[in-house]
């Protein structure tokens, strides 16, 4: 109908050179039902016709009278047109100056050619609408809030601008399997590339802990604020998932309170905001940062599927809700995960693997990070001569923490060699404390910058205890964020907030006086539980141990997330959200920490006699835990070869042995295997892990076949195995 209309009309309205102007009044009328159909907003052309006295107050109250947006534009158009050519003009005058509300009608303008005349060019038009100026406020507050990256604490903040660089982005098939890289971010919302299923409503992010989840949807809401990101989106909405775990089990909030609370505030008339949202969804972006935070006895199955946009009801109901499409159907969600975390297929529609940085990111992110031309030389000589120091810093959070140790070294000493060729996460964490201690000093007057890591830690033994306390008390329940109630019950003082290993989190639920804190990263959050387990002479082997236990205990279940009871069946007593990385990082810190060479480190900080029973228990623990892990494998007996298919859990156990940095351990390693073919296929490890295989497989007495297929190995995990190719009879 409105294609038919068009037809007939542009042949009245063209102007033929040289006639006398068109006449509005007539363009009005000719377009009258594709105006009628795409003008949402009557209130901003109303007020805008009041303020030039070309509509009365009478008038405006007639057009308010009819109940449907419909029939207001019909009657405005009527009242306008009776009012002659002038105020005809002002009207398509009005919706070309107001973009951002009329903006489905740019085309229309475009297409018949209005170009504003004199007189009418020196009249008043201000944007009244609501939902434009929610979206211009929603812009101006989410393009300031990702200006910046935040990192140690509130005390250094860096512009994403200058410090983000591009990582590498595969789509992914249901099975993981590679569908292409992504190269822009506007093809996540392509349709045309990765398609996985078009049912599902949600762009499926993953990748491991510190891979950069969260700053690439900082970058994409950065880009969207500045309208560069081209993918028709008039609103966006973040949110942290971890923050769902913080309302309680019989809050209930609604979709509207939800988006405007805990984002952006709409100045006027809200209702009216909410209602355009609810009408377009297919105009709205929406990000759920960490689907593996989420920990809550909520239980998902005490309420029904179904819920609606006005309705008050748990937050978790209303998350689930979104990203299946049963509310705001055809918004763009995009949700990230850990690797690991189990979301339901039928919601994802595409799924996208962040696999860090490549060497050539890592290039362009060291160009970046280090201004200074002599400083950037000489730390890309030292990463191209250590490939396991470079296979760490394809894990941008590591990268970031190894370049902040060394630039900070550097402008104190002058110069600092970057770690030395075996380097541990273990390691990596000691240094970015020992830095952030020194710090501390830089801001002291007692100015003392020689002192040693052993020494520095020693002198601040009460600190790292205090917040490793509060780490390990967190790490228990796991609990990421912190109130200042337990804060201040471990003694963590106000100099100690200063040292920025804990940060300031906003916009919290129950907690609005007060401060909530969380540790800078998750990682780091395991790695003050793990000091702790080893600094406190009081903890017990079987405390020792504890994290062991729970991530032993998911081997044979699966951690799950999105595990709706009513679609899949759970069981009893289980955590539907629970996700097992953080203590897989605590047990990796551990073995670090308890290795011999930390032994003169921690001499001064705790009795050599408690670590030497400490060290005991977990290397007898490994060996067990080895011989049963090894155990479970499947087996097989292939012509020459004795085959081993192992789980990604493996790859952990082996993250566990590299750390230990013992001989002894990894030749009981390789002896307990009984194996001369390891399958490691699907096992998602990554380049760093080949200094761990390198580490086992150094050990083997006859040569070896190795699978690391599909796994996310680049050029500098194949340089760590160099060493140990001569042990190697077939490698994939
Ligand atoms: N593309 C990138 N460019 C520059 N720096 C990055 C990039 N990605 C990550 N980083 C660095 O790594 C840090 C951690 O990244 P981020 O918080 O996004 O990881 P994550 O994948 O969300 O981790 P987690 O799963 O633990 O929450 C960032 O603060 C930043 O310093």
């Amino acid at each position: 109908m409105e294609g038919q209309l068009h037809a007939n009309l542009e042949i009245s309205v063209e102007k033929p050179p040289g006639a006398s102007p068109p006449s509005f009044i007539a363009l009005l009328k000719v377009y009258r039902e594709l105006l009628v159909s795409r003008i949402r907003n009557t209130r901003c052309l109303i007020d805008n016709l009041i303020k030039n006295d070309y509509f009365s107050t009478e008038d405006a109250e007639i057009v308010v009278q009819f109940p449907t947006q419909a029939d207001k534009v019909r009657k405005i158009l009527d009242l306008v047109q009776s009012k002659g050519e002038e105020v005809s003009e002002y009207f398509i005058r009005v919706l070309q100056k107001v973009t951002d509300a009329y903006y489905e009608l740019q085309p229309w303008l475009d297409e018949i050619g209005y170009e504003p005349s004199e007189n009418i060019c020196s009249k008043l038009v201000v944007n009244t609408d609501p939902v434009s100026r929610y979206c211009q406020k929603l812009r101006y507050e989410l393009g300031r809030d990702s200006k910046f990256v935040m990192s140690y604490a509130q005390r250094e903040e860096m512009l994403l601008e200058e410090i983000y660089s591009n990582s590498v982005m595969e789509l992914v098939g249901f099975t993981n399997e590679s569908l292409g890289e992504v190269c822009q971010l506007e093809a996540l919302f392509d349709d045309a590339v990765g398609l996985i299923n078009e049912d599902g409503e949600t762009i499926y992010v993953f990748g491991d802990a510190g891979i950069g989840k969260s700053i690439l949807l900082q970058k994409i809401q950065s880009l969207w604020a500045r309208k560069e990101l081209d993918i028709g989106a008039k609103f966006f909405f973040r949110f942290r998932c971890r923050m769902f775990s913080c309302f309680k089990e019989d809050e209930a909030i609604c979709l509207k309170d939800l988006l405007f609370k805990y984002n952006c505030y709409p100045d006027q008339d809200p209702t009216e905001v909410f209602h355009h949202i609810v009408q377009f969804p297919h105009t709205v972006v929406f990000t759920f940062d960490g689907f593996d935070e989420i920990y809550s006895n909520f239980d998902l199955s005490s309420v029904p599927e179904m819920c609606s946009p006005n309705e008050p009801i748990h937050p978790l109901v209303l998350l689930v809700s979104l990203l299946k499409g049963k509310l705001l159907k055809g918004s763009k969600k995009i949700l990230t995960a850990r690797t690991g975390t189990e979301i339901q297929r039928n919601i994802i529609r595409k799924k996208v693997l962040l696999r860090g940085f490549s060497s050539n990111n890592l290039k362009e992110y060291t160009a970046m990070f280090f201004k200074d031309e002599g400083q950037r030389t000489l730390v890309l000589n030292q990463l191209e001569a250590n490939p396991n120091l470079c296979s760490l810093c394809s894990v941008p959070l590591f990268c970031w923490i190894i370049f902040k140790c060394y630039e900070h070294f550097h402008s104190m000493f002058d110069s600092h060699e970057l770690p030395d060729c075996s380097v541990t996460l273990t390691d990596v964490f000691l240094l970015m404390i020992e830095v952030h201690l020194n710090r501390s000093l830089k801001t002291n007057l007692l100015k003392n910058n020689t002192r040693s890591q052993a020494e520095m830690f020693k002198s601040r033994k009460e600190t790292l205890l205090a917040l490793g306390k509060m780490a390990y008390k967190g790490m228990e329940n796991s609990f990421f964020i912190f109130e200042q109630e337990e804060v201040s019950s471990v003694n963590i003082s106000e100099g100690d907030l200063q040292l920025g290993f804990l940060r300031t989190v906003k916009g919290y639920s129950g907690c609005d006086n007060q401060s909530t804190y969380e540790f800078l990263h998750v990682t780091l959050q395991s790695f003050f539980t793990a000091l702790f387990l080893v600094i406190e002479e009081k903890v017990s082997a079987k405390e020792l141990l504890q994290f062991f236990n729970e991530c032993s205990s998911t081997e044979t279940a699966q951690p799950t997330c999105l595990c709706i009871p009513w679609l899949k069946k759970q069981l009893a007593g289980e955590d539907p959200f629970r996700n097992n990385e953080h203590f897989h990082f605590t047990n990796l810190f551990l073995c670090g920490l308890l290795s011999r060479s930390k032994q003169k480190l921690f001499r001064h900080l705790v009795l050599p006699a408690v670590i030497k029973r400490k060290r005991k228990t977990l290397i007898t623990y490994l060996g067990e835990s080895m011989k049963s892990h090894l155990k479970g494998v499947t087996r097989s007996t292939l012509p020459n070869y004795n085959q081993i298919q192992v789980q990604p859990n493996f790859v952990w156990m082996l993250r566990c042995l590299y750390e230990t940095q013992s001989e002894k351990v990894g030749k009981l390693a390789a002896k307990r295997m009984h194996a001369n073919y390891i399958k490691l296929t699907y096992c998602n490890a990554y380049s760093a892990d080949c200094s761990a295989l390198s580490f086992v497989v150094h050990h083997f007495q006859k040569r070896l076949a190795l699978d690391l297929d599909n796994n996310n190995i680049n050029d500098y995990g194949v340089k760590q195995l160099l060493p140990c190719f001569s042990k190697l009879a077939v490698i994939r």
